[in-house]
């Protein structure tokens, strides 16, 4: 059987302190992931593991492919992350920084060609972010901001997508639109999400498994309605 996405015995530690500890899980499908739990559960250590950022011990296997601890899956075009925290410190025209995303694709000095930006204005239509195209992106509000970084990990069209609390800013309309976004990511892009998220309450809706990290041996959960509602419960209850 295709393996999409595989987690065997994952212990993650930094130094003294073990975050993660032997957990392990197997995606046969592209597929919808929300990674949940408390604050400082080790939601960003587990992303900083799948994308080599941190050293771990285990297993992590992309598309029946084992990740070498040494490799370096962003350049192996296997993964793209969206951080929690994303910062421009320089006047850029939106398009222009969308279009970075597809970076890992070219050669040295390479510039981008007309394939690229057709693909940003594709990812800035789906965001509904046409309009926004050549404002500069210092001007814009922090959920446009947000906005504009999901259009650039939408251009580095990998198998897997990482999401550091993509919702965090945004108004309940565009929460709601990007919760519908990663769905049509998996099923029409065929791509595997992992999104880490705080707001349950939007997973209703969706399709895919949940993974919360709080509890003392995380497991891939179906979201179904029931088992949203037991999570959500037991994380409201505190640790
Ligand atoms: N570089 C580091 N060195 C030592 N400890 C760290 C480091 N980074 C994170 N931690 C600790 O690891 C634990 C897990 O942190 P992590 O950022 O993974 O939590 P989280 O579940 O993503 O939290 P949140 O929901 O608040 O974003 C926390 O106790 C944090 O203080």
């Amino acid at each position: 059987m295709s393996i999409v996405f595989e987690v065997k015995n994952l212990i993650a530690d930094y130094g003294a302190k073990t975050i993660i500890r032997n957990l392990s899980f197997k995606i046969s499908h592209p597929a919808f992931v929300a990674i949940v739990g408390h604050n400082g559960s080790g939601k960003t250590t587990l992303f900083k593991a799948l994308s080599g950022q941190l050293p771990y011990q285990g297993e992590i296997i992309i598309n029946n492919q084992l990740l070498k601890h040494t490799s370096n899956p962003f350049t192996l075009g296997e993964l793209a992350l969206l951080a929690q925290k994303n910062n421009v410190g320089f006047s850029i025209p939106v398009e222009e920084l969308v279009v970075m995303g597809r970076f890992r694709m070219k050669k040295f000095f390479q510039a981008y060609n007309q394939a690229d930006y057709m693909a940003t204005h594709q990812a800035l239509a789906l965001l509904k972010l046409l309009p926004l195209a050549q404002h500069n992106f210092v001007d814009l509000s922090g959920g446009e901001q947000q906005l504009v970084w999901l259009a650039q990990l939408m251009v580095q069209d990998t198998p897997v997508y990482l999401l550091d609390e993509p919702t965090q800013q945004l108004d309940l309309y565009n929460k709601k639109q990007v919760f519908t976004l990663m769905m049509e990511w998996v099923k029409h892009y065929q791509k595997t999400v992992f999104c880490i998220t705080h707001d349950l309450h939007n997973l209703f809706t969706m399709e895919g498994y949940l993974l919360n990290l709080s509890v003392d041996r995380p497991m891939l959960e179906p979201l179904h309605p029931e088992v949203i509602q037991r999570h959500i419960t037991l994380l409201e209850s505190g640790r």
